[in-house]
């Protein structure tokens, strides 16, 4: 049955090692990512994070950019051929990370409304997001901090967004605890994920 799952999370959460162990799991499944590393838009998005400088806007635009071609390219005809997806990183993180990164200055109101309704009108919504929390010092320590998104305090900001969009989105939002050891977490994530296909599969959800 065609599902969208996708992993969220700070940096240095754990995102990538449980999407590269769940593809023992679900080998038939359509296992890809955001920022994309197959296409230009992407390298576009990683030649930005690279930038110190960029215009947080422009930046915005550029991630979605990337999404609306992983849509069309990617997800889209994977949902329609009624495969599973499992994206690592999706449209929350752009809610979280550029609400967050445009909350910094006063250009635009609401941050992450606007980044939300930017979506809206063409993006597909999750059927599953499995949320890895993580304190940000912690986050930063494992990211090793290499790029401008993964500063402690920066992250704390991206955590308090992911916070709100859990509740908001409770329907689909299910946390993990990202500070377990690897094989807790993944021993969870598979639960969670389990569960969720079979609910789905028997038209039940509790
Ligand atoms: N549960 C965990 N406990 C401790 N270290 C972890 C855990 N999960 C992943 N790591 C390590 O933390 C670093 C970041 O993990 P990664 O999966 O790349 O996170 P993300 O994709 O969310 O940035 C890696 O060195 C990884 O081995
Ligand atoms: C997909 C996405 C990623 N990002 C940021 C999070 C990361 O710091 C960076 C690169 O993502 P990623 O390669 O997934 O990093 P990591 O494996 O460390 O989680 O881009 C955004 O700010 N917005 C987005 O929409």
């Amino acid at each position: 049955m065609a599902t969208l799952v996708t992993l969220e999370g700070l940096d240095g959460s754990g995102k990538t090692t449980v999407w590269e162990a769940l593809q023992n799991t679900y080998p038939d499944a359509v296992f890809t990512r955001e920022p994309t590393n197959d296409s230009w838009y992407g390298d576009a998005v990683y030649r930005s994070i690279k930038d110190d400088d960029a215009d947080s806007l422009a930046e915005l635009f550029l991630y979605t950019a990337d999404h609306a071609d992983h849509l069309s390219r990617t997800i889209e005809p994977a949902l329609e051929r009624g495969d599973l997806v499992i994206s690592d990183r999706y449209a929350d993180s752009r809610y979280a990370y550029q609400g967050a990164t445009l909350a910094e200055t006063d250009r635009i109101a609401e941050p992450l409304e606007y980044v939300v309704d930017v979506h809206e009108p063409f993006s597909v919504v999750p059927d599953l997001t499995i949320y890895l929390d993580l304190d940000p010092e912690t986050a930063a320590r494992r990211a090793g901090s290499t790029n401008k998104f993964e500063r402690a305090e920066y992250l704390e900001s991206v955590r308090e967004n992911y916070e709100l969009l859990s509740e908001r989105y409770a329907d689909r939002f299910v946390r993990v605890d990202a500070t377990q050891s690897p094989d807790a977490v993944l021993e969870e994530v598979q639960t969670v994920l389990a569960t969720a296909l079979e609910e789905q599969s028997t038209g039940t959800n509790s």
